[in-house]
C-alpha cells in the first residue's frame, strides 16, 4: 500500500507538470523578461515565502548570487527569509505579517523585482510584501497555485502571476521549483547568450 502511495505521488507530480507545461511557458517568459529588464537597469530581485516556499525563495536567490548551470558574473538578489534577527524582531515587535514588507520598505527601490511565493496566495505576510513592493514602484512576479488567493486581486499592470494549475500544496511547490530553474535559465540565456 505505501509503495503504491509513493508511486502515485510520482504520477501526480508528473501529471501536474504536464498540465503546467500547457499553460505556463509564455507566462514564465514574461516574468523572466521583467527580471532581465530590472537586472540590466541596475535593479535587484527580492524574494519571499513561508515554509517550503521560504526554501524556494532562497533557492532562487542563491542561484542568482552564486551560479545556476554556467560560469557567469554574480547577479543581485536578496532572500528576505534569511536574516533571523530582523525577522524575529519584526515579528516580535510588530507582527509576523510585516516580516517581509518592512524589509522591502528599507531595501526595495523603483525598478527592483519582488518574487513573491505562496501556493495559496493567501499568506498575509506575502500579501503585505506585494503591497510594499507596489509602494516602492517595484514589479511583482508571483508564484502561486489553486485559484490565486487574495493576491490575485492585488496585481498592477506589469506584474506577472505564474499560477500553477493544481490544488495540493506539495504538487504546486514541485512545479514552483521547476519554474525557478526555468527563470534562472532564461536570465542566463538573455544576459550571457546561448550555450
Ligand atoms: O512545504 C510545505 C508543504 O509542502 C509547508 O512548509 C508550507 O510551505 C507552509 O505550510 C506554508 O506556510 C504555506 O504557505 P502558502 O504556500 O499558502 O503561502
Ligand atoms: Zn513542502
Amino acid at each position: 500500500m505505501s509503495v503504491e502511495r509513493i508511486r502515485q505521488m510520482f504520477v501526480d507530480s508528473i501529471e501536474t507538470k504536464v498540465q503546467a507545461a500547457e499553460v505556463l511557458p509564455e507566462v514564465i517568459e514574461a516574468a523572466g523578461q521583467r527580471m532581465v529588464e530590472s537586472l540590466l537597469n541596475g535593479g535587484k530581485i527580492l524574494t519571499c515565502g513561508n515554509g517550503g516556499s521560504a526554501g524556494d525563495a532562497q533557492h532562487f536567490s542563491s542561484e542568482l548570487l552564486n551560479r545556476f548551470e554556467r560560469e557567469r558574473p554574480a547577479l543581485p538578489a536578496v532572500a528576505l527569509t534569511t536574516d533571523s534577527s530582523t525577522v524575529t524582531s519584526i515579528a516580535n515587535d510588530y507582527s509576523y505579517n510585516e516580516i517581509f514588507s518592512k524589509q522591502i520598505r528599507a531595501l526595495g527601490n523603483a525598478g527592483d523585482v519582488l518574487l513573491a511565493i505562496s501556493t495559496s496566495g493567501n499568506s498575509a505576510n506575502v500579501i503585505q510584501a506585494v503591497q510594499a513592493a507596489h509602494d516602492r514602484d517595484m514589479t511583482v512576479v508571483a508564484l502561486t497555485g489553486r485559484e490565486g488567493g487574495e493576491m490575485a486581486n492585488l496585481y498592477s499592470a506589469g506584474d506577472v502571476e505564474i499560477r500553477v494549475p493544481a490544488k495540493v500544496t506539495a504538487r504546486i511547490q514541485e512545479v514552483h521549483l521547476l519554474v525557478i530553474h526555468a527563470l534562472c535559465d532564461y536570465i542566463d540565456q538573455q544576459l550571457f547568450g546561448g550555450e
